[in-house]
């Protein structure tokens, strides 16, 4: 019972630690690629991704045709795959997300399973680089894609960004994530190893006997759903970093708490929280699995 309570007493000090960390970075943190920090421009996106993206905004899209934009691959679990950002502006990034993983300002971390990395809000990211990509990007994309799993809904986000490297992280437990879909990006460096698995639905029983291994590629994004169980292969060589956004829809995850699968018992938090809001959710079909 001591160890429940201090976990609850953990998780109400996560959000206005974040907001503290937030408010000392802005007032003294100095970036060193300011450019990543302005609105976001559709020039940083790759034209492949712009290209899936715009189809999906036209009257009479349909999956079909989102598909031949994208590579399936797994049409079974889901799984597709796109450039997302142009070279320079993955690399602009990764170096400016370097920059302050080495500066002494202090870092809240991405989840309780990695280590090392950055929370892309406490930085000041969310604003001009993950809300726009949300809003205008994704959503459309993500509503021909999964309709079932709140794609059409998202209103909300987490977005992260997970680091491996010798000595430091270098693998990650299979687990599912705290969100309705998720995209995850590779940034780069140089590296071997760290491939992906990705097993069922963790609603549905079943072993993870047969894994579907998939490998990350440079400057690509996986895009799958958040209940599909995954883990990431311990990596050889080099450093890898990914930007991991967990997009939510308080639609679906008001209804049900993705993480506990009861009705949720909602708390206050700061920004964005766990993606719940306290609206009555608006009516929309939702996949009976995620
Ligand atoms: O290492 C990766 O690329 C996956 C990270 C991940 O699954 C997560 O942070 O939720
Ligand atoms: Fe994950």
């Amino acid at each position: 019972m001591l160890k429940l309570e201090q976990e609850v007493e953990r998780r109400r000090r996560l959000g206005p630690e974040s907001a503290a960390r937030k408010a000392l970075i802005a007032s003294s943190y100095r970036p060193v690629r300011p450019e990543v920090y302005s609105l976001l421009q559709e020039s940083a996106l790759a034209p492949e991704f712009l290209a899936a993206a715009e189809y999906s905004t036209l009257l009479g899209a349909d999956l079909k045709g989102l598909l031949q934009q994208l590579e399936t691959v797994s049409e079974e679990k889901r799984i597709y795959r796109l450039p997302v950002f142009t070279a320079p502006f993955c690399q602009a990034l990764l170096e400016e997300l370097e920059h302050f993983e080495q500066s002494d300002m202090p870092k809240g971390r991405p989840n309780t399973m990695n280590n090392y990395g950055v929370l892309l809000h406490e930085l000041g990211l969310d604003e001009p680089l993950v809300t726009p990509l949300r809003e205008r990007f994704l959503q459309p994309l993500m509503a021909l894609l999964y309709p079932d799993c709140g794609g059409g809904w998202l209103d909300s986000h987490r977005a992260f960004v997970v680091k491996y490297a010798p000595g430091q992280d270098r693998e990650l437990g299979c687990h599912y994530d705290n969100a309705e879909l998720t995209l995850n990006v590779s940034l780069g460096k140089t590296f071997t190893g760290g491939a992906l698995y990705f097993g069922d639905l963790f609603q549905v029983p079943s072993t993870l006997a047969k894994p579907l291994e998939v490998e990350h590629m440079v400057g690509q994004g996986l895009l799958h759903r958040g209940g599909q169980l995954h883990g990431a292969r311990p990596l050889g060589t080099g450093e890898r970093w990914n930007l991991v956004i967990w997009l939510r829809a308080s639609a679906v995850r008001n209804r049900l708490c993705p993480m506990c699968c009861c009705k949720p018992d909602l708390v206050d938090d700061e920004g964005f929280g766990d993606g719940f809001t306290r609206e009555e959710p608006a009516t929309v079909d939702v996949c009976a699995l995620t």
